[in-house]
């Protein structure tokens, strides 16, 4: 619906009339924050000048503390207003380019006339202190903007439900205080606007969402009430964006309770950290804590072993096919990740409290002095009721008793003797000073006795350090022997997996072996993990599972102060992975976002039904939003890949047109005409260098040129080289930037670009079924244009598509 031009007039006129008030307001107010900010400045620095320090007397000592007291309450004062009126100057400067995207106008029930309320990022009152002349999007009342088209509406405020008619919905789009875009919509978020947004180019950083989002998307936004809320979502569907919005809503709502260090994104890689990391700055938030899984892995057990990572474990998967083994990594793979193993390990932890537990010598100065066997029996020796990792602490106090009382038989050994006489002068005079501390300043210290022994107990002492740190750590208990017991001892093995298959679903069918019902391939699985760990090597696939074992056998390290954990790319994570997260972060509430369409690591599970995932909290605790819309993409192309999918139907395109997405294949491809397959391939690199070109020249900035593999990707680069801002990301490459990127797949999962080239789409490159969500992932970071190449059979998963969703053209 189009505006009058006396009604955009009017809507001019408020908004310079709104950005004079914020003027006015932010020149009060920005002189006061530049005289904070010189006082706490100076405060800090002279902060000893005006505290009066004076130790000789119990009076004195109680003035100082009390006048350090007052210093710092004054500066910690000045900190806090600083900080608030910084946070407020902040926000009108962000109001001030486009203080508003949105008007409402609501007549609630009983009440006349209508209110008009404009949305924009934040709040902004006129200076009465009352009146909204911006209502920040996450007010109760924007909720009407987001949820509803003129009509009846209504909205939850603390107080109760408000029941009304919204008369006028009104969009706009205000760059430097100027309107450029003014509609009025009877729809629910006007389309126009949202075509607006979507038709623009993808940036090296993920962009708010806030002007548009959706209805569907506010009710992940809003959702305050569920413990776990698992949205499924098409590719494209606006998940990541939906989450991280969804932070700065429950920052705002929480504002008192809730800080973003208490909210964690776990992203799939580095580069997806740093592509989302602007988003809350923009909205005015402060980022929460982003991290990735394997950073997680690496921080517990890196000092342990080498921990591969998932990126190198989809390497092996994708690209070595042909080596040795590999039928049975890809079996243990998928069978560690299983919620099967996940029970093997815990009816393991049961087992343990009866047998096989294993321990570690305690050696001191090469000699045994506490053996393993005197551990297992001291273990086995409590009362069998008594939890395991309660056994372990129990045992660590002991052991550092046990150590405490060899430390004093140690002391009259010959060998501290000999140490004695060679403590350096300045180690003997540290030492001495300590005696001397501890013995009073005032008594001399004469006694060459006393000084030998006091000596002598320090040096043991400080011998003994290292090892009371290992009992502290619990390093006695052998948990890389456990984890090993279960590849070495077959029948503990056997026995263990029957008894996790009584409570338990059957294993995946290609992995089930039913002449002794352990997974395929186990005595191969056994040999090739034990091979790795005696490299000092942990596999992806062990190292969660090893972890796993090792907190149910120490005691779970838990994290009380993280309040939400968002979980993004979650189809990518195992079972394992999800009970470890809900063990970690015991008071958490949890947002699991994830395609399973796009799952990409063979671990991938799925998050609908009565899942593992779902069945993490329970049904009363869980809800489940599912996502069938997509933005990212033109129709063309979310209707070319949703064909990929068996559910495909269900995706359903945002009405934004574009080309349909082109094959090229060579000329000699396939076909039989003898042509060299290089000289195919050149062909289609000289074109497809071409088309970049042109892609650039027609203002598309950002351009994915997407390979299976990392060695694919060295290929492409090397093949492509000569264009303009041309770059190569590996696992490493720690953020995005504009250009031509040649990118694996799998590490462009979250992502998008303006176009994508599919640098080999030919069913040499894609053609195995569990390849097919890694291509259909690739396909999908596309927003405008999508081209894929082919020097040979094309692959069947574009093959068996409806012809008329792309087209081909022929290289010569
Ligand atoms: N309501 C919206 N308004 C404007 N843009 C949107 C909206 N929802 C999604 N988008 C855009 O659609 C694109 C995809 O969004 P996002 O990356 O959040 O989707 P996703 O579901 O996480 O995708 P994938 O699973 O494929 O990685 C982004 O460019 C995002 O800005």
């Amino acid at each position: 619906m189009s505006v009058s031009k006396e009604e955009w007039q009017h809507e001019q006129q408020r908004i310079d009339l709104v950005r004079t008030k914020l003027r006015k307001q932010l020149s009060k107010i920005e002189p006061d924050v530049g005289q904070l900010k010189s006082q706490v400045v100076d405060i800090r620095k002279h902060f000893w000048d005006e505290v009066t320090v004076n130790l000789s007397h119990d009076d004195d000592i109680l003035d100082t503390y009390l006048s350090l007291r007052q210093q710092a309450e004054v500066l910690s004062e000045r900190e806090r207003t600083h900080r608030q009126l910084k946070r407020q100057a902040d926000r009108m400067n962000r109001l001030l380019p486009a203080p508003y995207f949105g008007r409402i106008d609501f007549k609630e029930d009983g009440a006349n006339p209508a209110e008009r309320v404009y949305v924009g990022v934040s709040s902004f009152l006129d200076e009465d202190g009352e009146t909204f002349l911006v209502y920040d999007w996450r007010t109760p009342i924007a909720s009407l903007y987001y949820d509803y088209a003129p009509g009846p509406a209504e909205y939850n405020t603390p107080g109760g439900l408000v029941e009304g008619e919204i008369e006028l919905k009104r969009q706009f789009i205000i760059r430097d205080g100027h309107i450029h875009f003014l509609f009025d919509t009877g729809l629910m978020i006007g389309d126009e606007l949202l075509q607006q947004v979507l038709s623009k180019g993808a940036g090296s950083q993920m962009k708010t969402i806030v002007a548009t989002i959706q209805k569907e998307q506010n009710r992940i936004i809003r959702n305050d009430s569920s413990r776990m809320l698992i949205v499924q979502g098409a590719a494209g569907s606006g998940k990541t964006s939906a989450a991280l919005q969804r932070v700065a809503y429950l920052l705002y709502k929480h504002r008192k309770t809730l800080t973003a260090d208490q909210m964690v994104l776990f992203s799939p890689n580095p580069l997806f950290n740093s592509y989302v990391s602007t988003v809350l700055p923009e909205l005015g938030e402060e980022n929460m804590q982003q991290t990735t899984f394997q950073d997680y892995l690496h921080h517990r057990l890196g000092r342990r072993f080498n921990i591969e990572d998932p990126f190198d474990q989809i390497e092996y998967v994708l690209a070595d096919e042909k080596t040795p083994g590999y039928a049975a990594r890809v079996s243990g793979i998928r069978y560690k990740a299983s919620t099967r193993f996940l029970h093997v390990i815990q009816a393991y932890k049961d087992q343990l409290l009866k047998e096989h537990m294993l321990f570690k010598d305690i050696i001191f100065r090469d000699q045994v002095i506490v053996s393993r066997q005197a551990l297992s029996d001291r273990f086995y020796g409590y009362d069998p009721a008594i939890r395991l990792a309660n056994r372990i602490e129990l045992m660590k106090e002991w052991l550092l008793e046990e150590l405490a009382a060899y430390q004093e038989q140690e002391m009259q050994e010959d060998w501290v003797r000999d140490e004695l006489d060679f403590l350096d002068k300045e180690q003997y005079q540290r030492a001495y000073n300590q005696l001397r501390k501890r013995r009073g300043r005032a008594e001399s210290f004469d006694d060459a006795d006393a000084e030998e022994q006091l000596l002598r107990k320090m040096i043991v002492r400080e011998h003994f350090k290292p090892l009371r740190s290992r009992v502290k750590r619990l390093r006695f208990v052998d948990v890389p022997g456990l984890y090993r017991q279960l590849y070495e001892n077959k029948l503990l093995f056997q026995s263990l997996h029957r008894t996790a298959a009584a409570a338990d679903t059957p294993v995946p069918a290609e992995n089930a072996d039913d002449r002794d019902g352990l997974p395929a391939r186990w005595d191969e699985i056994c040999a090739y993990t034990l091979e790795r760990m005696n490299r000092g090597d942990l596999p992806y696939e062990d190292a969660t599972p090893f972890l796993y074992l090792q907190e149910l056998t120490e005691g779970f390290r838990t994290n009380t102060i993280v309040r939400h954990v968002l979980i993004d790319e979650a189809q990518d994570y195992s079972p394992f992975q999800f009970e470890f997260l809900k063990r970690l972060f015991p008071r958490c509430r949890m947002t699991v976002l994830g395609d399973f369409n796009q799952a990409v690591f063979a671990q991938a599970t799925t998050l609908e039904g009565s899942t593992p995932v779902a069945g993490l909290y329970g049904p009363g605790e869980t809800e489940q939003i599912v996502l069938h819309r997509s933005y990212r993409s033109t129709r063309e192309i979310v209707e070319f890949t949703r064909g990929m999918l068996k559910d495909g139907a269900q995706i359903e395109p945002f009405d934004r047109e574009g080309g349909k997405p082109v094959v090229f294949t060579s000329a000699g491809a396939g076909a039989g005409k003898g042509t060299d397959a290089n000289t195919c391939a050149d062909a289609l690199v000289r074109r497809m260098t071409a088309e970049i070109k042109a892609l650039q020249a027609d203002g598309s900035t950002s351009i994915g040129v997407i390979c299976k593999t990392a060695a694919e990707s060295e290929r492409a680069f090397e093949a492509l080289n000569g264009l303009d801002e041309l770059r190569l990301i590996r696992k490493d490459t720690p953020s995005f930037e504009k250009g031509v990127m040649v990118i694996p797949a799998y590490l462009a999962k979250g992502v998008e670009f303006d176009a994508v080239l599919i640098y080999d789409a030919s069913a040499v490159a894609y053609s195995r079924e569990s390849e097919r969500k890694l291509f259909y992932t690739a396909c999908t970071r596309a927003m405008h244009k999508l081209q894929l190449y082919s020097a040979g059979t094309l692959t069947p998963f574009v093959a068996e598509l409806d012809p008329a969703v792309y087209t081909v053209e022929t290289v010569e």
